[in-house]
């Protein structure tokens, strides 16, 4: 039998108020057992880049992430956020280490070839170094991953925060019985965007494609889901799309393989 391990993926809009950021961090700091924590930070990024006089361009829910735009990010995703993080986690008793790929080479990546879209410098994982993140998860120290990886060749790249997450549990998987939980400021995927009550409890495959066909689901929400599916279909145990703030009260969106 495999040990337990909790992956939380916690979102911007979530990291970059005080209130709802110290509510989710109380909240992860009372998960018992393994646990590894993903965090975005894109609002926090398009603010500072704009204070910079840097325009924010996101296409499919990716960042366009030009040279100066590359040093916002690394800033504030591998600096600012990612130590508010650890500094808030230590305060709660949990021995938090903030990681980006490029730290002990924990996610490798490649620069997203140019097709339609010229992305920038923006990083498809290629390798998660799962035996050394369990090893320091073995020592009780928790992971805490910023959205960043790199390329081995001295290049640091951005990499969307979902995607960290699912990669991230996907190899960890080999290793635990991982649950993968993104969390974000609605109560799931919902049927009616406006209609916080409208939660769809489960969803397969099938049924995302006809949501997406029918408008329901689309955005931010369409690269979020693409992750659960792989992650699920990946060997990750569970996957739940739920609000930050139900961690312990159950509920969400559970993904079906
Ligand atoms: N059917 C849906 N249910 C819930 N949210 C949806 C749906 N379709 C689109 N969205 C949008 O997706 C967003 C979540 O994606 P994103 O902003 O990338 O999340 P995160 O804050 O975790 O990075 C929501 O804020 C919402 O605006
Ligand atoms: C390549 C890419 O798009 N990277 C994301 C990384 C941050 C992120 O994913 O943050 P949220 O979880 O808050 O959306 C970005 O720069 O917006």
């Amino acid at each position: 039998m495999k040990e337990k391990l909790t992956v939380i993926k916690v979102g911007g809009k979530i990291v970059e108020e005080e209130a709802t950021l110290k509510q989710l961090l109380d909240d992860f700091a009372a998960i018992e057992g393994h646990k590894v924590l993903v965090h975005g930070g894109g609002r926090s990024a398009t603010k500072i880049a704009a204070l910079l006089g840097i325009d924010s361009k996101m296409v499919n829910g990716r960042r366009i992430t030009d040279a100066e735009t590359l040093k916002v990010v690394t800033m504030v995703y591998g600096g600012l956020v990612n130590k508010n993080i650890v500094a808030g986690l230590q305060a709660r008793g949990v021995n938090a280490l903030g990681l980006t790929g490029a730290d002990m080479n924990v996610i490798r990546s490649m620069k997203r070839p140019v097709k339609e879209v010229d992305y920038g410098f923006v990083g498809d994982v290629e390798q998660v170094d799962a035996t050394l993140l369990s090893d320091l998860i073995h020592k009780g120290v928790v992971p805490v991953m910023a959205p960043l990886t790199h390329d081995g060749q001295g290049n640091m790249l951005n990499t969307n925060a979902d995607t960290i997450a699912g990669e991230t549990a996907k190899a960890l998987s080999a290793i635990f019985d991982v649950t993968l939980v993104y969390c974000f400021e609605k109560k799931g995927v919902l049927r009616d965007e406006n209609d916080d009550e409208s939660v769809i409890s489960q969803i397969n495959r099938a049924e995302f494609e006809r949501y997406i066909a029918e408008g329901v689901i689309q955005g931010g929400m369409i690269p979020k889901l693409e992750n659960s599916f792989e992650a699920i279909n990946a060997g990750v145990s569970e996957v739940i799309i739920t609000l930050a703030s139900a961690i312990h009260k159950g509920g969400g969106t559970r993904i079906k393989k």
